[in-house]
């Protein structure tokens, strides 16, 4: 196995390339709070049988809210730094679906840095539902993607991915607390070879080997 692994001050800084950079410790514990509440309303919208009264008034306050929240909105691609347990930097973009600190939609994943990858653990709610107590497919595709991409940037370098392959084992379930784990295979110069698994009660349920392309630059 080749890992060209780099130090973590020759990744690029996303200032670089314009993008402003929000420190995750800076976040507003009223965001964050925030977030989680916006999340367990999604779910609770999602679920309701509440009635046409309590429906109406929930409206209203919701839309007098996103008129309040869009006053003050931040760049589009504004990228957020998190410095992980073992002191590694990753850098992600602040509303990333998957991951994104203060994206309701995104479940609360971390992933944490170890030897070779990434892991991490989330549980799902309904949000997340494909076939009934199960977790949508492609939501398992992004959690794969998420993950083998995270795994490529804190062993190498950011990259896109070029190619995701899954391989849908068993049905993951809603309500149980996943095991997301990456870990990067080989490197042929700026190609990255990942593999990334999810795992329920210690089952795999689904695993995904990927292509990540890291982003050119100047390595002499
Ligand atoms: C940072 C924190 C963590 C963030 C995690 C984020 C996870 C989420 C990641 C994503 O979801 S990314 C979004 C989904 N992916 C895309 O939208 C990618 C769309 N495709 C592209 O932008 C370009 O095709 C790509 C950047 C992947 C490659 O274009 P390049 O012009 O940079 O590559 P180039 O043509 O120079 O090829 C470089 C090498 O990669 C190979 N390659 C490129 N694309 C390939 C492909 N699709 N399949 C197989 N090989 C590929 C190519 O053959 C070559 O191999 P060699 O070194 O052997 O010559």
């Amino acid at each position: 196995m080749t890992v060209n692994t780099q130090p973590v001050a020759e990744r690029p800084d996303p200032r670089a390339y314009g993008l402003p950079v929000v420190e995750q410790d800076q976040i507003p514990d009223e965001l964050r709070s925030l977030v989680d509440g916006v999340r367990n309303l999604v779910d609770a919208v999602s679920n309701t049988e509440a009635d046409s009264a309590t429906l109406a008034e929930a409206d209203a306050a919701v839309r007098a809210l996103n008129d309040r929240l869009n006053a003050a909105r931040r760049e589009v691609g504004t990228m957020v730094r998190r410095t992980m347990g073992d002191g590694t930097d990753e850098f992600g973009t602040i509303t990333n679906v998957v991951a994104g600190t203060t994206n309701p939609a995104a479940p609360p994943l971390d992933l944490e840095h170890v030897e070779g990858g990434v892991q991490g653990t989330v549980t799902l709610n309904t949000t997340y539902q494909g076939p009934p107590g199960l977790v949508h497919g492609g939501w398992i595709a992004a959690l794969l993607d998420q993950a083998v991409g995270s795994a490529s940037a804190v062993e190498t370098s950011p990259g896109m991915t070029a190619k995701l392959e899954v391989n849908y084992r068993q049905p993951t379930p809603l309500f149980t607390p996943l095991e997301i784990s990456a870990r990067v295979r080989s490197t042929e110069r700026r190609k990255v070879y990942v593999t990334g698994q999810i795992r329920a009660h210690g089952q795999v349920t689904a695993e995904a080997e990927a292509l990540m392309i890291r982003i050119p630059m100047d390595e002499g």
